[in-house]
């Protein structure tokens, strides 16, 4: 069942079409990250979908909650503003008790979410006094608050060192069970660890998407890496005139390139390394990552 459609969505600002022509759905249950580099259209996109902006043209479609959208989505923006002198627990109160909870209800569910971010210890703390991945569980919590279907979280890592990160990327893991989420990334390499889906954003237009295995598959390719005992530049010449050696990338005694069929061409380069007698120290083959991917459809 999906928990949202969207449909030929589009903003224009002025002159800029930030957003062209996207559709897309979001499956219940499921985790989704909106990849793009910087510009690409990915805070416009989520912000469309929050009700923060208007958009231009284009439907989005709630098919359990026709009537109302917005009660049903949970948002943390990319720079979420929090009161500092307020306890972590207060805001979260707070928070509740704006978005029409009865004053109990609000307390019960603050501790409720209070548990579920790990935040026990700093909840009768200020928030000027937490670290970047508190405040971000904390806005976490903040957006469930309403017990959404869909939370959507803009960049909710980016700002964050690599130990908030893992925080707030195993959190987001643990949400995964009650939720469905969508949150935009530029990393690639945190949407490969905690997402099932994928939506490729470029320039404002929808690249690529679905499941992250499928979009692998669709652009199948796989590297290999050879490690040599001198300089790999030594050996560039002999690969360079092959047809099924794409992407070839020498560094220092490491060499590698992508090949399209792991057990023919491995049998191709051991053939070479016997025939020249290569000084080969280890030798490598891995899939490659999202991330690579991602710039080969950026290139097409
Ligand atoms: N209010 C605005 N008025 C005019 N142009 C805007 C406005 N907001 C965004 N843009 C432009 O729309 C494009 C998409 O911006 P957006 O912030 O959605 O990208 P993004 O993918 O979220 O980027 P980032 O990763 O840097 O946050 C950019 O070219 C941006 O300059």
């Amino acid at each position: 069942m999906n928990v949202l459609e969207v449909s030929s969505l589009e903003k224009r600002y002025k002159e800029k079409l930030a957003v062209k022509d996207i559709s897309f759905q979001l499956k219940g249950g499921a985790c989704t990250a909106l990849l793009g580099p910087n510009g690409a259209g990915k805070t416009t996109t989520l912000n469309m979908l929050a009700g923060l902006i208007k958009p231009t043209a284009g439907k989005i479609m709630a098919p359990d909650s026709p009537d109302d959208i917005r009660e049903m989505i949970g948002y943390l923006p990319q720079y979420p503003a929090f009161f500092e002198w307020m306890t972590g627990k207060e805001f979260l109160i707070f928070s509740g008790e704006i978005s029409g909870m009865k004053k109990e209800n609000a307390e019960r569910r603050t501790e409720e979410l209070i548990a579920l971010v790990g935040l026990e210890e700093g909840k009768n703390r200020k928030v000027g006094q937490y670290s970047g991945g508190m405040k971000q569980r904390l806005g976490i919590a903040q957006a469930l608050i309403h017990k959404p279907k869909l939370i959507i979280l803009d960049e909710p890592v980016s700002a964050l060192d690599p130990f908030g990160r893992r925080e707030v990327l195993d959190l987001l893991k643990t949400l995964k069970k009650e939720t469905t989420i969508l949150f935009s990334t530029h990393i690639l390499n945190d949407a490969e660890q905690i997402c099932e889906d994928v939506l490729f954003l470029h320039e404002g237009v929808l690249i690529e998407q679905g499941a992250i295995q499928e979009v692998k598959a669709r652009h199948h390719k796989l590297r290999l890496t050879l490690h040599f005992n001198e300089d790999s530049h030594k050996y560039t010449p002999i690969l360079k005139g092959k047809e099924w050696i794409h992407n070839m990338v020498s560094d220092g005694k490491r060499l590698s390139f992508e090949v399209a069929d792991l057990d023919r061409d491995r049998a191709r380069i051991f053939s070479l390394i016997t025939e020249y007698e290569w000084g080969v120290t280890k030798f490598e083959s891995s899939e490659v990552s999202l991330e690579e991917v991602f710039m080969e459809v950026i290139k097409k």
